[in-house]
């Protein structure tokens, strides 16, 4: 048998203590409608599920961007690499028929977040080596 993923129980638990039914509108229409409501937001749930393994990952990714560039003094934001991401994902967007300017702002948001520990990963970095960089 092969080991436990270590992230294993925290998904169990967090799954235990959901409640796939809660809702407040019971009472407010009639049951075949909140069942159908309720089944839609099965898939509602699998998709938030998936959006934050997807966004742990990615944070996974630029945090080991966010050592790379503090280690070899690079700035935390690229300008031009944004730019182009926007672009690619506002046409991905477009053709996925999502809103070009939520992609972009959804973007820009978790960007934000990134350049937010980039900073904070570069002041570590700076304060344990003062005469580097
Ligand atoms: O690719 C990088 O250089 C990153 O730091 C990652 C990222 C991003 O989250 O996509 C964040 C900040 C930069 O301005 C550009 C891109």
């Amino acid at each position: 048998m092969s080991a436990p993923h270590p992230h294993a129980s925290a998904d169990v638990r967090a799954h235990h203590d959901f409640d796939p039914a809660a809702s407040s509108l019971r009472g407010e229409a009639d049951p075949r409608v909140l069942a159908e409501l309720q089944s839609i937001r099965g898939t509602i749930d699998n998709i938030d599920a998936a959006l934050v393994h997807l966004l742990a990952e990615r944070f996974k990714a630029t945090q080991r961007v966010g050592v790379l560039k503090a280690t070899h003094g690079l700035p935390a934001g690229d300008p031009d690499r944004e730019t182009a991401q926007i672009g690619r994902l506002r046409a991905l967007a477009a053709s996925a028929q999502l809103d070009p300017e939520f992609a972009e702002k959804f973007l820009n948001f978790i960007i934000s977040e990134v350049i937010r520990h980039h900073v904070a990963i570069s002041e570590d970095h700076r304060r344990q080596d003062p005469d580097e960089s």
